[in-house]
């Protein structure tokens, strides 16, 4: 192991009074990589001033990337994947030069933890170019929830963000599901946008040698056959750009709104990933790239009639779980200040109005009979973006029976030159699952396009509430629709009152068909069946994230639903009994037990807090920011797409369908996952600080429990002996029972006892509060 000599002016010190206090004027060892290792390490740029007192300066050490990292992988990557962690059995420590020292003395630094800092650390400073730092110990040994949030914050959102324009369409153009012989960046522009067209056309002729593809969309882009034939040759299609300076030459010129896209892998702008993201982004100061995000939803829907997918021309005809009025409400409350924003939030509530009757009110969405709504995409054959071999062993007896290679049989099929019309329902059921983002799943694998799901109708009625209750707060209680938002066969002026007629319709619906009083659970409706599925899924609390149930249906959720869905790290999807028996013949969908998915917890601790039920909340984020905290610290700086929540060593591991997004990294991860991210930052605000100090140290949900009852309990006996000493002196006997009752109190089953003996009371006082912090949220 060398030990570099080099001193480097990195740390610039000032001292008034040498022998007792020194002012130092650096930099923060909490910086962003890029001022860590961009800027740091040259000419230094002053940041904070700190006061410490005479040898108790925190620790640095005088780095050689190259070698350290070397040294590091041969000793500790003992698995060889370029990860340290704690499957790895190197000696688990290696010693540093201190930089005080001059490289000279050296400090162990020790445990997978501070060592996968460490190769972090170095892989990140070797891509800012770096051969020697200085680098500081509170850098590896830091709180692991604070690195983990402000990695995200820092790094993982500008690593996911994205924007569409000719200075990156070469790269954000490329699409790694791309499966045609000729893969070119390729763009697709909307009738309506011609001044992208124009703009794109003279950005290729620009640069040939980008070879991009500048097509028209056609005047109706949500045609089967049109979507289908757009298959031999997919690309991506146009979104909100924004005007700016002429070029030199005098022509319009434009760039690219921004948009953080779900993991490393994605350069489109998704549906609801986008919406979960927010959340998150709102938590870390983004409201600019949220409200960026509404403005490309707006487009979509204007242009494309429908929130899709994915802007992908394979996404066409395919939405995603609609969640447009929640998110621009949120960020209209971080943007009010502005004097655009009304005109944000007028145009955001225009585009949902379409966007609810022009998809999700129409056939076949729409099922008049139950007046309920489904996922039903259009579409016609495979669907083209899957993994090649995802539906080899539904398709292969087709293509023996006629005859065929599996690549002829597809081809054949999807073109109509042979007729399967089981195939047809399979892939209508398909489609109606991707589209409802829970894909796969054997909740909706072959009926998803029958079900009238509690997740999209939970959806509807919220976007009912709070189209009327924005119509009647912001516009005076009279909206007028212009003729580029207006739907045929519907009002030019919209009035808050058929919106809550129309949510009253839905949530009494609701009861009727999906809410099953004994189980205490809100179910998937089946609407050809005329019977509800009875699959036992985390959609449930969608029902409450909406306010669609009532307190006392609330109540019986988190009496019935909760115990059977809340596991080691959070929610699980849905229950293993639901799901039935998984092996060779029948295997794991990742939407199924045992995983769990950040998006149903954030909406379940939302709906939880919205009635009331604050502490099965502050209990169910702790779960799972502790298990991604695991995770983290464990396993090299870690955070996925999805966990196996019943798992406690390594979650992350998930074998399931198409593997885990964001697990696959060299030395340090870079992006996260999009809406765990979110999760991580959106759940640390509802735990309580005492939660958030317990997490820091990595301490399990039932060790926590433990404490904190051990905790009360000693507290209550210390108020029972001074208040016995208290009664002895004042004569008074019934002192201590009260005391007893209030320790009791205090314990979550004791609470939970409490709320199940007074639950409708308590639910009616905790409704107002309990949505103001919801909404809060
Ligand atoms: O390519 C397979 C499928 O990939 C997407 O689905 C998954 O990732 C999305 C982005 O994070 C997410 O929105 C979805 O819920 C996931 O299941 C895509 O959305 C599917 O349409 C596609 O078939
Ligand atoms: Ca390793």
């Amino acid at each position: 192991m060398s030990s570099p000599k080099a001193s480097l002016p990195i740390h610039t010190t000032t001292t008034s009074k040498p022998s007792t206090r020194r002012v130092s004027l650096e930099l923060d060892p909490y910086a962003s990589p890029a001022e860590y290792y961009g800027k740091s390490h040259g000419p230094r740029k002053v940041a904070k001033s700190r006061t410490y007192s005479a040898g108790n300066a925190p620790r640095r050490f005088l780095i050689n990337v190259e070698q350290t990292l070397r040294d590091l992988l041969a000793r500790e990557d003992t698995d060889h994947n370029i990860q340290i962690t704690i499957e790895d059995s190197g000696p688990k420590t290696i010693p540093l030069g201190t930089a005080a020292s001059g490289g000279y003395r050296r400090f162990d630094v020790r445990g997978t933890y501070m060592l996968s800092n460490l190769l972090q650390e170095l892989t990140l400073a070797k891509k800012y170019g770096r051969k020697q730092i200085v680098l500081d110990e509170a850098r590896l040994n830091e709180n692991p929830v604070n690195r983990m949030a402000r990695l995200i914050k820092d790094q993982f959102w500008p690593n996911l963000t994205r924007r569409i324009d000719g200075s990156n369409i070469f790269q954000v153009a490329k699409d790694p599901k791309d499966w045609t012989k000729d893969p070119r960046p390729r763009i697709y522009v909307p009738r309506g946008a011609p001044e992208q067209y124009e703009y794109y056309k003279r950005v290729a002729a620009e640069q040939p040698d980008m070879r991009l593809d500048v097509q028209w969309l056609a005047e109706d882009p949500g045609n089967d056959e049109y979507v289908r034939d757009l298959n031999a040759a997919p690309g991506l299609l146009a979104i909100e750009m924004e005007r700016i300076e002429d070029t030199p030459d005098g022509k319009p010129n434009f760039r690219g709104l921004p948009f953080v896209v779900p993991g490393g892998r994605f350069n489109e702008l998704y549906g609801w990933d986008s919406y979960m993201e927010t959340l998150g982004l709102l938590v870390n100061g983004r409201e600019d790239l949220c409200e960026a995000m509404v403005r490309h939803f707006c487009f979509c829907i204007r242009h494309y009639g429908k929130i899709l997918n994915a802007n992908r021309s394979y996404y066409l005809c395919r939405s995603q779980p609609p969640f447009l009025t929640d998110m621009a409400l949120r960020v209209y409350d971080h943007i009010k200040h502005k004097p655009d924003s009304l005109e944000f939030l007028r145009r955001a509530m225009l585009a949902a109005i379409k966007d609810y009757y022009s998809t999700w009110m129409s056939h076949p969405r729409y099922d008049p009979v139950s007046g309920l709504s489904r996922y039903v995409p259009g579409g016609l054959g495979v669907p083209p973006e899957t993994e090649a071999t995802h539906f080899v062993h539904i398709l292969t007896p087709y293509a023996k029976k006629h005859n065929m290679t599996f690549n002829q049989f597809v081809d054949a099929y999807n073109y109509g030159h042979v007729f399967e019309p089981d195939l047809d329902q399979y892939f209508l059921h398909d489609r109606s699952v991707r589209e409802s983002g829970h894909d796969t799943s054997y909740r909706l694998e072959k009926v998803s396009a029958h079900l009238a799901t509690v997740d999209l109708n939970s959806l509807l009625y919220k976007i009912e509430c709070d189209i009327g209750r924005t119509i009647r707060a912001f516009f005076g209680d009279s909206l007028t629709i212009p003729p580029e938002w207006h739907v045929k066969g519907h009002s030019t002026i919209e009035t808050s009152s058929n919106w809550d007629r129309r949510a009253t319709k839905r949530r009494k619906i609701m009861e009727k068909l999906m809410w099953d009083e004994d189980k205490g659970m809100f179910f998937d409706y089946n609407t050809v069946k005329k019977e509800q599925t009875g699959y036992e899924s985390a959609t449930t609390f969608w029902a409450m994230w909406a306010g669609a149930a009532t307190p006392k249906q609330a109540n019986m959720m988190v009496q019935k639903a909760l115990p059977k869905l809340e596991v080691h790290g959070g929610l699980v999807s849905g229950s293993e009994e639901s799901r039935g028996p998984v092996g060779i013949n029948r295997p794991n969908r990742q939407w199924d037990y045992p995983f769990g998915w950040a998006p149903q917890q954030i909406l379940a601790w939302t709906g939880l807090i919205r009635y009331g039920f604050e502490e099965e909340a502050q209990r169910l984020a702790y779960r799972w920011i502790y298990m991604c905290t695991k995770a983290f610290v464990d396993f090299n700086g870690v955070v996925v797409e999805k966990y196996d929540v019943t798992r406690q060593i390594d979650p992350h591991k998930v074998t399931a369908e198409y593997g885990n997004q964001g697990s696959d990294f060299k030395g340090v991860a870079t992006e996260g996952f999009g809406w765990v991210n979110a999760s991580y930052v959106y759940g640390l605000q509802i735990v309580n600080a005492h939660m958030k100090r317990a997490l820091g140290a990595v301490t399990t949900w039932d060790t926590f429990k433990k404490m904190t009852e051990a905790a009360d309990a000693e507290e209550a006996a210390d108020v029972l002996k001074k208040a016995n000493e208290h009664d002895k002196s004042a004569g008074k006997v019934h002192v201590a029972e009260h005391v007893r009752h209030t320790a009791l109190t205090h314990s979550h089953e004791d609470q939970t006892a409490h709320k199940a003996m007074h639950g409708s009371e308590e639910r009616k006082e905790h409704h107002g509060p309990g949505e103001a912090k919801a909404a809060h949220l």
